[in-house]
């Protein structure tokens, strides 16, 4: 029995109900019943997904802090956007009334949804059981049809115990190559899943759809033999990672494989189930601190399945410091055998500059 079965449970299970309205969105923009200015899908999908993952945890855990991206703020100036985020929310749900029961059932009314996503106000920090969101990671792949993911982890004492990934255009099947997402035209058949990881107990992954738990399989990454044949992952987004310094590092490593671009979290989950290899997010800008929402999942996910995550330094990430990864740069993941030798390139790049 797992240590944190429970907590696995209701993240695993709120995730992929969030993951059904982001989906719906998604559509929906599509049909035109969604205005395609950009940031209205966004905010939608956001709101919404961030407002049911709070309201399951919640109604399992009253006690926890929630740091989670957005505020509320927005929609209590908007009532026309409210109403549609509130009415999405309010008609999303499992379809499997034992799931819906472990998430608390729907949310209860226009008012309550505003208070849900404000309870992810938290500051973080070193102490207790605080859950980190992101209800949309890769904003600007979800729009394109492109990679994103619904991230959820638990840290206690700022420790990452128990991480989710729900990655709607990510193929169900571990071994199939590593894409970009429904941008290339890719449907939706085949494709959804989710990645859990929980603290010295390993990491799976499953279909993103209900009652898919028979179907949950362990994934690690692949052992790779010679760096040079390795493919490494990176931002689609240029101000969000140094696509030269990467290109520079992985030509030093030998590797001759072009880059793949995805956006958000999908990329620690594709390493973790060895259909990548390396994560380079060497950063852009002195001063930009990484939200710990960005992260804490795949962290966790890609260190249970035989990975190691560091900063530029070769520090861990460090969850204990409030909303922000104040104490790391850029981050480096790669299987833990081939890792020292990615960090020292890594390092001899950067040194150079
Ligand atoms: N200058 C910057 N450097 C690194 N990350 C940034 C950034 N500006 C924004 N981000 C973060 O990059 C995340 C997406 O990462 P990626 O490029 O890997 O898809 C965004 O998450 P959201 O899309 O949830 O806002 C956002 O938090
Ligand atoms: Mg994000
Ligand atoms: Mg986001
Ligand atoms: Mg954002």
């Amino acid at each position: 029995m797992s240590s944190y079965a429970k907590e696995l449970e209701v993240a695993q299970l709120a995730v992929q109900r969030a993951a059904i309205l982001t989906k719906r969105v998604f559509h929906e923009k599509a049909k035109g019943t969604v205005s395609k200015d950009d940031k209205s899908p966004v905010t939608i999908g956001d709101f919404g997904a961030q407002a049911l993952i709070i309201s399951a945890l919640k109604a399992n855990f009253p006690e926890d802090e929630i740091v989670a991206e957005e505020e509320a703020a927005q929609l209590k100036e908007d009532s026309n956007l409210r109403q549609t985020i509130w009415e999405l929310v309010k008609t999303t749900s499992l379809e499997d009334e034992a799931a819906e029961k472990v998430l608390g059932g729907a949310i209860k009314s226009e008012d309550d949804l505003l208070t849900m996503i404000d309870y992810g106000n938290s500051k973080g920090g070193a102490k207790g059981r605080i859950w980190a969101i992101d209800p949309i990671d890769g904003t600007k792949g979800f729009l394109r049809g492109g990679q994103y993911a619904v991230c959820l982890a638990l840290m206690v004492d700022g420790d990452v115990k128990v991480g989710v990934l729900g990655c709607p255009n990510l193929p169900v099947d571990d071994a199939a190559p590593l894409t970009a997402g429904q941008e290339s035209g890719q449907t939706d058949e085949g494709m959804g899943c989710l990645f859990s990881g929980v603290l010295s107990e390993g990491a799976t992954s499953r279909p993103l759809t209900t009652g898919a738990l028979s179907k949950e399989k362990s994934i690690s990454m692949k052992a790779i033999k010679d760096i040079a044949a390795a493919t490494f992952c990176e931002s689609v987004e240029a101000g969000h990672s140094a696509h030269g310094d990467q290109a520079e590092i992985a030509k030093k490593l030998g590797i001759t494989n072009p880059s793949v671009r995805m956006d958000s979290q999908a990329k620690y989950a594709s390493i973790a189930r060895g259909a990548g290899d390396i994560y380079l997010r060497l950063p852009v800008s002195a001063t930009y601190q990484e939200k710990i929402w960005d992260h804490a999942a795949g962290d966790l996910i890609v260190r249970e399945a035989g990975g190691v995550v560091t900063d530029i330094k070769g520090n861990r990430l460090d969850f204990t410091v409030g909303r922000t990864l104040a104490n790391n740069k850029g981050v480096v993941a790669a299987p833990a055998a081939a890792h020292p030798k990615v960090l020292e390139v890594v390092k001899e790049v950067l040194g150079q500059k």
